[in-house]
């Protein structure tokens, strides 16, 4: 593929990738990738198993540094700064680009405490404040009304939709700027993976929100810009509206109207 940059018109950029190539000990798994996520919209990656969604939202946030055969090489901009070349900790990096993963991940502690655990990495806030803090998460990934009376039990206690719910209180708690959701609602249930969809909608309004998705209704159904990745390269990125309807490639469209293969 040519490194076309895909650039969203008019649009803010809120994370720049530019000539991004990865790579798993010799295996190239991202190939030249360029594009812009919009500040504050959902953009949604989408293609068939192994096109490499979930290594691209890793590197967003610099969570493959936990293996030492894994390597990125070109530019992540965040709001201009390049996180990949940043000498900053990289838990700073992560407090602005914020992660849930595909499995719900609660901590074995409280509900209150899991929210309450990250922001003590962060901030040292009085009680009265972290009270606020963990009500506010809550309510913004819309768990609060069914836990506000059992705070104090085991998140692991919840259903599995409500612990994902956890897990994305858990990621705004820290206020971040950017929130990367990897496949959130593969274990759920249509009615929770419901809430989480109008969770994510309404999450875009204070951040930015890139989701990998196997499912290409919800990317249709949530996202604000979808990017189709196929073995290691991007294909197409637009308007998500355009890509479905008008793709403008026939890789794309064979892809979503299930004739790849
Ligand atoms: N730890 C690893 N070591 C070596 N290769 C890996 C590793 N993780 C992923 N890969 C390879 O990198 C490529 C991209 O994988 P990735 O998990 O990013 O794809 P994906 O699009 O998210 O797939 P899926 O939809 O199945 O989750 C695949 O060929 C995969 O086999």
């Amino acid at each position: 593929m040519d490194a076309k940059i895909e650039t969203p018109l008019s649009e803010r950029a809120k994370l720049s990738v530019r000539n991004l190539n990865f790579f798993y000990g010799s295996f190239h798994a991202l190939k030249n990738i360029n594009l812009d996520i919009p500040q504050n919209k959902v953009t949604a990656f989408i293609g068939p198993s192994g096109c490499g969604k979930s290594t691209l939202l890793r590197t967003l946030n610099r969570m493959f540094e936990l293996y030492p055969e894994q390597r990125a090489e070109g530019q992540i901009l965040l709001d201009g700064e390049d996180i990949l070349s940043s000498k900053d900790d990289v838990s700073l990096i992560r407090a602005k680009v914020g992660m849930v993963f595909q499995k719900p991940t609660p901590f074995p502690m409280s509900i209150y405490d899991n929210i309450a655990f990250g922001v003590k990495l962060f901030e040292t806030l009085p009680r009265v404040e972290m009270d606020e803090r963990v009500e506010w998460a809550l309510k913004k990934a819309a768990l609060w009304t069914e836990v506000k009376d059992k705070l104090n039990q085991s998140g692991s206690g919840l259903s599995g939709g409500q612990q994902q719910r956890l897990c994305i209180a858990r990621g705004i708690a820290i206020k971040p700027e950017v929130l990367l959701l990897d496949e959130p609602c593969s274990a759920l249930d249509p009615i929770s993976t419901g809430k989480i969809e109008e969770l994510i909608h309404e999450l875009k309004s204070d951040y930015t929100v890139a989701i990998v998705t196997h499912n290409m209704q919800q990317a249709a159904r949530c996202s604000d810009y979808t990017a189709y990745m196929y073995l290691g390269d991007l294909i197409e990125f637009g308007p998500t509206a355009e890509l479905f309807m008008k793709p403008k490639r026939k890789d794309t469209e064979d892809y979503i109207t299930g004739r790849f293969g």
